[in-house]
């Protein structure tokens, strides 16, 4: 696409639904923070350390993808280092011209040093406030609602759900489960979703990354989750051709809307994709899923919100109808109330890009 320039696209006001708090972390931070508590680093040189993350999790498999957490959230680990990695994670959203991001951690990677699971949260809480206000000094409008993630592998669930109902007036919008998929399917938490249902709470499942067909129709059709977490494994039940032929499954998550979090990086880094080229977003976005662009870990994949837009801009020539496509899906399907979506969809998105558009 002729006339999309990288620093239009910062300009442009972006919705992300899927980052992690861990996986997006500055590196100067990073090293200064284990430098105070003794954490043997990769690297000590913030250009070095991005590098080796973004080398170390470019495997082609998931499982290997996640030990660069280690490091992460070794630094995670006291209201002062959550604080300030959520602090910052504001402001380096909103500089990128995010208007409205859906940011997910896991509070019980949080515990090494004593903290409680309520702690962990008022401390992120703490400092998305204080980012969000220094941005908006800056002139940066940015809206961030806060997921709690609960580990696939672990048993803590139900715990964490009560957890994210507790704090949900206090900035808690969601729910989730992250960690390796294969092997841990969504109905091991099942008591979880049915508590968050009871309780009219909204919640998101990561399926159909690393694991296909089975892990999504799980998700959906026994758990009840609202979005799901990548889900690009959807294309497996598309007969591709002139005419692509939906399966029953892909039939209903396009029938139902059903929410599509795409990480186009991060799927090419754990081989769940073989390239932005090659990446199903593009079919998706031809069939007219309720597809979404996202980060899914900024420092993993060296990557920000318009560096996704921006790939997909010169992979699939698309032009500022289909950023601003992609980035109305995802306001439709986050988990704020629907008077707040409409606002930033009639005052600050469809404005910003009534600015761009020919
Ligand atoms: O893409 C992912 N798939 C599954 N799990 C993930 C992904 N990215 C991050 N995680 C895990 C590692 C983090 O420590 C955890 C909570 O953010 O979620
Ligand atoms: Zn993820």
């Amino acid at each position: 696409m002729v006339g999309i320039g990288y620093e239009e696209i910062v300009q442009a006001p972006k919705a992300l639904l899927h980052d992690h708090l861990d996986g997006g972390l500055r590196p100067a931070t990073i090293i200064e923070l284990a430098e105070a508590i003794g954490h043997p680093l990769p690297a000590t040189d913030p250009a070095e350390l991005g590098r080796w993350f973004v080398d170390a999790a470019n495997s082609g498999s998931l499982e290997r993808y996640l030990e660069t957490f280690a490091h992460t959230v070794a630094v995670m680990q006291t209201v002062d280092g959550l604080r300030r990695v959520a602090r910052e994670c504001a402001l380096d959203l909103a500089a990128d011209g995010v208007v409205y991001a859906e940011v997910r951690f896991a509070p019980e990677q949080h515990l090494e040093q004593g903290l409680t699971l309520d702690e962990v949260v008022d401390a992120v809480q703490a400092g998305f406030v204080e980012g969000t206000a220094q941005a908006a000094e800056a002139g940066r409008f940015i809206r961030i609602g806060t997921l709690l993630t609960a580990m696939r592998h672990a048993a803590r669930s139900q715990e964490i759900a009560e957890l994210a109902v507790r704090h949900r007036d206090r900035g808690v919008v969601g729910f989730d489960i992250a960690g390796a998929e294969a092997g841990f399917p969504p109905t091991r938490h099942l008591d979880a979703f049915e508590y968050l249902q009871r309780e009219n709470f909204h919640f998101t499942i990561h399926a159909g990354e690393a694991f296909g067909l089975p892990s999504i129709w799980q998700a959906i059709q026994w758990c009840g989750a609202d979005r799901l977490g990548h889900g690009v494994r959807i294309v497996d039940d598309i007969t591709p051709g002139e005419r692509p032929v939906l399966g029953r499954l892909a039939a209903y998550v396009r029938d139902k809307r059903i929410p599509l979090e795409l990480c186009p990086s991060s799927n090419v880094q754990t081989g769940a994709a073989p390239s932005i080229a090659e990446h199903p977003i593009g079919l998706l976005r031809d069939l007219r899923f309720r597809a979404t662009v996202n980060t899914d870990n900024r420092l993993m994949s060296g990557t920000s919100m318009s560096r996704e837009m921006a790939l997909l801009v010169e992979a699939f020539d698309y032009g500022w109808a289909e950023l601003q496509w992609f980035t109305i899906n995802a306001m439709k399907s986050a988990f704020i109330p629907f008077d707040e979506r409409l606002a930033i969809i009639n005052d600050v998105i469809k404005p910003g890009y009534a600015k761009l558009l020919p």
